[in-house]
């Protein structure tokens, strides 16, 4: 028997999830989809638990620190307990959003979904119709296809490991490489961070993202450039990778961390005219594939922008507006990113590398290491680099590195979409002394 709604979104994660709900306020008939946890990566294994682990870093960087600063004795993060702590938070979750998809009248399938010839969505034993998809797969982790990649652990591993090993390696110096790593030290293990080129963290500042890999190197991370690992043999209880110019590294644990790619090999896209690359589902201005019945939407999307919550957040907000009768292009503003770490490394907008040596653009640069918000925790190392358009007097770009950089940048992401002016932020009142006003200062 075939099931009808109005539309069936394909995965529920943060994008799915927050559309259904979306098109219920509208009572429209929904029907989500989903495989594998309810909330998707986000909540089950990305961006909340491995901010929950980052806690064990904040905590012993912070006391570190401040040793002879008036903090003295050391503490030490106990990994099981640390793992208890996130698991309280994340055990629940996928139930929990299920539930309340039901309770708000969405149909949930705890299925694998794939498109078959008629263009209906089949989703194990049920056959949906609907007068329009909406694909919301997200991506995995990506393995490097190596001789003995069957050894490689993913992030998801990572976030649910129950013993912290010794020595751990990541191969891949991108967001989830850097973060991990980080986490990884303040546990205790001995942490080989290896990468390809001499370019980690591509999408930030070279000079800031340098700092950051000092510091790490003198907390005791190995951060390796320019090494491409092309073997991993396992041998007794380790595993040894080995590359080009007799590069060689025993490890207890290796995680690939070289990227992820979109889920769309197993849902049927030839059979319904959907094109897509290898970066996911190709999409119009409007989110829609070319097949006009079906949309896509979030992480699954072939697309050059940063691949975070709030874009898939906004996107499943435009999507609603867009089967609510709007029928505007998508357009987006400002999209902040940020590797997490102590210090944390964010940017919004106009990179500095563009502006610098542009008369458009005012790049002014800042030390903040020794103003009073960073003395305060005797943090090492605070700077910023803020991009000015000279001739109206806006930031238009801004890079932050400072263990709370996610204050600042989203201080800077709300200049440049407000089209601020400087003059008129720092006509504003802000609680003081704190981070927000210390923009002053800078710009
Ligand atoms: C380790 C890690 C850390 C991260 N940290 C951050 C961060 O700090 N900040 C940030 O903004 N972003 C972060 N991200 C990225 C963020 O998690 C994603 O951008 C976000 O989850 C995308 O949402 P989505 O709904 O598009 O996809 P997802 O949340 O991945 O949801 C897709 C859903 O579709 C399901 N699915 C796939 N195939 C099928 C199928 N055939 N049938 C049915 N269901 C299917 C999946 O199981 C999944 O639940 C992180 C990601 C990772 C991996
Ligand atoms: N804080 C955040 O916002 C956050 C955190 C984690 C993940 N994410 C999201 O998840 C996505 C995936 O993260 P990621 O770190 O896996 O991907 P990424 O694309 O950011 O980084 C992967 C890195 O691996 C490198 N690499 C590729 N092949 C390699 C090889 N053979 N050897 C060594 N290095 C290699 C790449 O050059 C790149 O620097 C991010 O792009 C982002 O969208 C966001």
């Amino acid at each position: 028997m075939v099931e009808k709604y109005d539309v069936v979104i394909l995965g529920g994660g943060v994008a799915g999830g927050s559309l259904a709900h979306a098109l219920r306020r509208q009572k429209k008939t929904v029907a989500v989809v989903e495989n594998n946890l309810f909330g998707g990566t986000c909540p089950n294994r990305g961006c909340d638990p491995k901010k929950i682990l980052l806690a064990g870093l904040e905590v012993t960087q912070t006391v570190a620190d401040m040793q002879g600063n008036g903090i003295s004795g050391h503490v030490e993060v106990n990994w099981p307990d640390l793992m208890r702590h996130k698991r309280q938070y994340t055990d629940p979750i996928s139930h929990a959003t299920q539930h309340s998809l039901e309770a708000d009248g969405i149909d949930t399938f705890h299925e694998s979904g794939q498109f078959n010839q008629e263009g209906q969505l089949q989703a194990g034993d049920h056959l949906l119709e609907a007068d329009n998809y909406v694909i919301a797969t997200g991506q995995r982790p990506r393995r490097l296809d190596i001789p003995g990649k069957e050894y490689f652990k993913t992030s998801t591993d990572f976030l649910n490991l129950n013993e912290m090993p010794k020595d751990v390696t990541f191969i891949g110096g991108g967001y989830i490489g850097f973060e991990l790593a980080g986490i990884a030290h303040a546990a205790g293990a001995k942490v080989h961070l290896i990468h390809h080129n001499d370019h980690p963290l591509k999408q930030f500042d070279p000079q800031l993202v340098k700092e950051v890999i000092g510091h790490l190197e003198d907390e005791g991370i190995d951060v390796q450039l320019n090494k491409s690992v092309t073997q991993i043999a396992k041998i007794g209880e380790q595993y040894v990778l080995s590359g080009e110019d007799n590069f060689k590294l025993p490890t207890d644990m290796v995680f690939c961390t070289s990227g992820r790619i979109p889920n769309i090999d197993t849902i049927g896209l030839d059979q319904v005219g959907v094109d897509y690359d290898d970066h996911g589902v190709k999409v119009n201005d409007y989110l829609q594939t070319t097949n006009d019945k079906i949309f896509a939407m979030g992480d699954v999307v072939s697309t050059k922008r940063p691949k975070l919550t709030p874009v898939a957040g906004y996107e499943a907000g435009y999507l609603a507006d867009y089967f609510a009768g709007s029928r505007d292009q998508i357009t987006f503003k400002s999209i902040p990113t940020l590797v997490f770490g102590q210090p944390s490394l964010a940017r919004v907008g106009l990179p500095s590398s563009i502006a610098n040596g542009d008369d458009h653009y005012l790049l002014i640069s800042n030390d903040m290491t020794g103003w009073y918000s960073y003395h305060r925790l005797n943090e090492p190392l605070a700077k910023a680099k803020v991009v000015v358009d000279r001739e109206n007097g806006t930031v238009v770009g801004a890079t932050v590195l400072s263990n709370h950089a996610d204050y600042l940048i989203n201080i800077f992401t709300l200049m440049i979409d407000q089209r601020m002016k400087i003059d008129d932020f720092n006509k504003e009142i802000l609680a003081y002394p704190s981070l927000a006003s210390d923009v002053t200062y800078l710009v």
